[in-house]
């Protein structure tokens, strides 16, 4: 699982230096931040009606396709800003063993 974030990361950090007519990813690095931040929001919106929608389906696959469109805007936008998935694993690791209400109450004891 890993491994495809490791790869897809590879060719993301490749797209950069890629022509923009060739590249949807080069295109979302040329158009900048802003426009990046707009599909990372749209993506974002699409997956939550997916949600909904399919909660009394047996079929999610709506929900499995704008979940990777998601992933994957927000990995570009990671990379447009120096950082990878190793950034938000490495986060997500640290986590490991605590507890999400103990975290919640160490912060509002700060
Ligand atoms: N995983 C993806 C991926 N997921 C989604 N998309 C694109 O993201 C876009 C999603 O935008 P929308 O659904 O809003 O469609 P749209 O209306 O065409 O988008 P806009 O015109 O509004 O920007 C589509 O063009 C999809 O093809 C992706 N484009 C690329 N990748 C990966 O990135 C690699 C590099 O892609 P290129 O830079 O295009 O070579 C590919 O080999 C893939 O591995």
């Amino acid at each position: 699982m890993t491994d495809t974030l490791r790869q897809l990361a590879e060719v993301l950090e490749q797209r950069k230096q890629a022509d923009a007519d060739s590249s949807y990813v080069a295109s979302l690095h040329a158009k900048g931040l802003n426009k990046i931040l707009e599909k990372v929001g749209e993506e974002c919106t699409e997956t939550l009606l997916a949600a909904k929608d399919c909660q009394h389906s047996d079929d999610k696959s709506d929900l499995i396709y704008e979940t990777a469109d998601l992933w994957f805007h927000s990995l570009v936008m990671l990379s447009h800003l120096g950082l990878g998935p190793e950034d938000i694993l490495q986060e997500l690791e640290r986590r490991f063993d605590l507890s999400g209400l103990a975290e919640k109450a160490a912060r509002q004891h700060t």
